[in-house]
């Protein structure tokens, strides 16, 4: 039997993107599709973009998109994300959030929605970056000392967080590797007299312009050496087909909170 997916953030970037994934895909079909009150899509066949119809209409209303779903797809923002939780909470659907720039509070209350469904969480679907998020574990633990370590990241120009969720992921597990606290050592970009370099500390940076999809690199820069691990998305397709593994893992396990480790079997 297909899966039965709804879209949240159907009109979005990354929503548009799942709705052609999902009604490409030979195993899952379309059941939902949610967009804000205020869209324009409201009413509309969910596939109108690209042409075809899914017999799936754009709708506002949480309960009438997520009923009858198996799973929720989520990219939008975490105030949106948080209501759309309650929701499949109350209704028994799992759901796979890509959103980022959830405070710790929001991560919390994601945790306790993952004691009632099946919730995978991850700032970053693809299956490059986190292999790339292994890679970072070894060459931290390798290059402990004498080695600075900075990470950089660049995106389009209407990303509304910074630094990106993934940016933030690479800083603690790097951060964990070396055993220090991303929260004591983060620094969020300079300006001024900043003084030397602090030994300890994790640095970010930060670009945003044009469609730049989604690049990031860690820097170790040590004495007559520099390290650099880099992963550069060129398309989102990537993050689509990870969401849809996700959707079709959460469906087979039971209630808990995920990442992409556990979808990729790299856990073991
Ligand atoms: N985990 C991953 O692999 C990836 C994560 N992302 C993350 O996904 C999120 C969305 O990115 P992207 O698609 O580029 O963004 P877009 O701005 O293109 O799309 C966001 C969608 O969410 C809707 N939305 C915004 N606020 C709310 C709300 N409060 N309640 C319900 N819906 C809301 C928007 O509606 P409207 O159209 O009405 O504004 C829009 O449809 C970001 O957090 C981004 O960082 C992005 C790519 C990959
Ligand atoms: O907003 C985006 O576009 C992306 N957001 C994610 C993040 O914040 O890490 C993942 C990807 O880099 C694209």
């Amino acid at each position: 039997m297909s899966l039965r997916v709804a879209i949240s953030g159907c009109s979005g970037r990354m929503g548009r993107m799942l709705i052609e994934a999902v009604v490409g895909s030979a195993d899952c079909q379309l059941h939902g599709a949610l967009a804000r009150p205020d869209s324009p899509t409201l009413g509309q066949d969910a596939s109108a973009f690209l042409g075809k119809n899914s017999g799936v209409l754009v709708t506002a209303d949480l309960h009438q998109a997520l009923s009858g779903a198996d799973v929720l797809i989520d990219f939008t923002r975490p105030e949106g994300t948080l209501a759309h939780l309650t929701v499949c909470r109350e209704l028994g659907v799992n759901a796979v959030i890509g959103t980022t720039g959830f405070d710790a509070q929001q991560k919390a209350l994601i945790g306790a929605h993952a004691g009632h469904i099946g919730i995978m969480m991850a700032p970053n679907m693809s299956v490059g970056v986190n292999v790339v998020l292994r890679l970072l574990n070894l060459a931290a633990r390798s290059l402990n000392e004498g080695y600075d370590i900075e990470i950089i990241e660049a995106h389009h120009r209407h990303k509304v967080d910074a630094p990106s969720g993934t940016a933030l992921q690479m800083g603690e597990v790097v951060a964990k590797a070396l055993g220090r606290d991303l929260k004591a050592c983060a620094v969020y970009g300079r300006e001024g007299v900043t003084g030397e370099r602090d030994p300890s500390t994790i640095g970010f940076a930060t670009v945003r312009g044009g469609d730049i999809v989604g690049d990031h690199t860690v820097l170790f820069a040590g004495t007559g050496e520099r390290i650099e691990i880099s992963h550069k998305s060129s398309s989102r397709v990537t993050y689509a087909q990870g969401s849809l593994r996700a959707a079709r893992f959460l469906a087979s396990h039971p209630a808990g909170l995920y990442d992409m480790n556990d979808v990729l079997g790299l856990n073991a």
